[in-house]
């Protein structure tokens, strides 16, 4: 039988469960500029409105990488096709900055942060707004160039594990 948990004051962890059975795609989020490079692995990222192409990154601010996305005000969105587990796991925290680069073949375009070669689409952007909610600020950002990878296999983050989508080779 299913279950209802209606109370008031909702846990952290049975939010946690329940948001663990919201599939979303899995991307490495990256920047350089005055503040250094550095990247982080988001799954909390989402289309805003496409005019402008605007699209937004949740960014926890106890991350080590906080302080320089905040001070760049540039990103770049990776999303992660599969066979890009590791990567995933790379840039998933703890693990120095230059361990995460060095795994990857990496290009710019208009912004200067990294464009991970193999990526399924990557959205080169400006940080037009931040927002800040709990322990997380949403990073608006702004499109300025986009590349589009030649896979067409996903990675979609389920149930606390990976899992690849679509077609398995081109
Ligand atoms: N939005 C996020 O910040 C976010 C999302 C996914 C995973 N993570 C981190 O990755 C690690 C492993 O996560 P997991 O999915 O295997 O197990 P988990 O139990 O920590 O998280 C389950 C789900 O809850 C959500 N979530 C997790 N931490 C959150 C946070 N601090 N704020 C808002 N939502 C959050 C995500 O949708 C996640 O998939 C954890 O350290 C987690 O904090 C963070
Ligand atoms: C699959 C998956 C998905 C996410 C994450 C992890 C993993 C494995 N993490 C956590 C984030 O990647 C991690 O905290 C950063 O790498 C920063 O870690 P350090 O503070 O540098 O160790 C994460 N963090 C965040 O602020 N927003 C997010 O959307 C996500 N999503």
């Amino acid at each position: 039988m299913a279950e209802t948990l209606n109370d008031p004051t909702v846990e952290k962890h049975q939010f946690r469960d329940a948001m663990s059975r919201l599939g979303a795609a899995v991307n490495i989020i990256t920047t350089d500029g005055p503040a250094g490079r550095a990247g982080f692995t988001a799954s909390a990222v989402c289309s805003v409105t496409d005019s402008p192409p605007t699209l937004l990154v949740c960014l926890n601010r106890s991350a080590s990488v906080y302080e320089v996305f905040r001070e760049n005000m540039q990103l770049c969105v990776n999303t992660l096709a599969a066979g890009h587990e590791s990567l995933s796991g790379l840039f998933g925290g703890k693990t120095p900055m230059a361990e995460r680069f060095i795994a990857a073949d990496w290009t710019t375009q208009v912004t200067g942060s990294p464009i991970l070669s193999g990526a399924l689409a990557s959205f080169d952007c400006t940080v037009s707004q931040i927002v800040s909610v709990g322990t997380h600020d949403i990073l608006v950002c702004k499109t300025r160039a986009l590349v589009f990878g030649d896979s067409r296999s996903g990675l979609i983050y389920f149930d606390r594990r990976y899992h690849p989508v679509g077609e398995h080779s081109f």
